[in-house]
């Protein structure tokens, strides 16, 4: 397990008016750490202040770079109509990429994203007519492309029965030990916090605290 990020004595805030004061965590690689706490405590307001204070080492020190971390977003506009195919949405994940079609390499490597994220049976269907559970399963193969060593997944399971939570979080652990990725996961559901997360960083009463739990592999 190698540290990923390091946050010391940081305050966040929103126009001005504290959420979490005098937050301190780490999170490491090989790791699902969950973000708990009622809703508006500041847990997206965190993620955003994360990323915003990239490059301001005093309070948030990454150890990788930027286009290293990865955020999956709570919610995306894809209607029923949506056509592009499973497969070439997954492409448009890979980073550095110049030309409009994918070259061997990276024909090779979304082949293996795909295979490893159950997806190949679908990989050619509109990604419109998709399950909700197969589509989180698509965000989360997309991420993968641009081989990111911290994912950061928001409330990623709201959606979900509760069936397709739990499979898409024994994939997400699954990749996590294969890649050797730290994730960070906001949820609401207690379930899957004791069930799968290895370190429950939760907030309440402007404060956060972090808990080693040991989910399952
Ligand atoms: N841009 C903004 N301007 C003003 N207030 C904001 C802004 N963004 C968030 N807030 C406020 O900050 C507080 C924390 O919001 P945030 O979205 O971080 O909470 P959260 O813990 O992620 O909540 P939830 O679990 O409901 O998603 C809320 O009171 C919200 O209304």
């Amino acid at each position: 397990m190698s540290k990923i990020l390091s946050v010391k004595g940081l305050n966040v805030e929103v126009e001005n008016r504290s959420l979490i004061s005098n937050l301190s965590f780490d999170i490491y690689s090989n790791s699902l750490t969950c973000v708990t706490g009622e809703n508006g405590v500041g847990k997206t307001t965190l993620i955003k202040t994360l990323l915003k204070d990239y490059h301001q080492k005093d309070h948030v020190d990454f150890k990788i770079k930027r286009n290293q971390i990865k955020y999956i977003p709570q919610f995306r506009n894809i209607d029923d109509d949506y056509a592009l195919s499973i497969k070439n949405f997954i492409g448009l994940g890979l980073q550095n990429k110049f030309l409009p079609w994918l070259s061997m390499k990276e024909r090779r490597q979304i082949d293996a994203i795909i295979q490893s994220t159950d997806l190949s049976k679908i990989k050619k269907e509109p990604l419109g007519k998709a399950s909700g559970g197969e589509q989180q399963r698509v965000y989360f193969a997309q991420a993968l492309a641009s081989q990111p060593r911290l994912l950061i997944m928001d409330e990623t399971t709201a959606s979900l029965d509760k069936y397709a939570k739990v499979d898409l979080l024994k994939l997400v652990k699954s990749i996590i030990k294969k890649n050797h990725l730290a994730v960070m996961f906001i949820t609401h559901d207690p379930g899957l916090v004791q069930q799968f997360g290895d370190y429950n960083l939760h907030i309440a009463d402007h404060r956060g605290t972090m808990n080693r739990i040991g989910g399952q592999d």
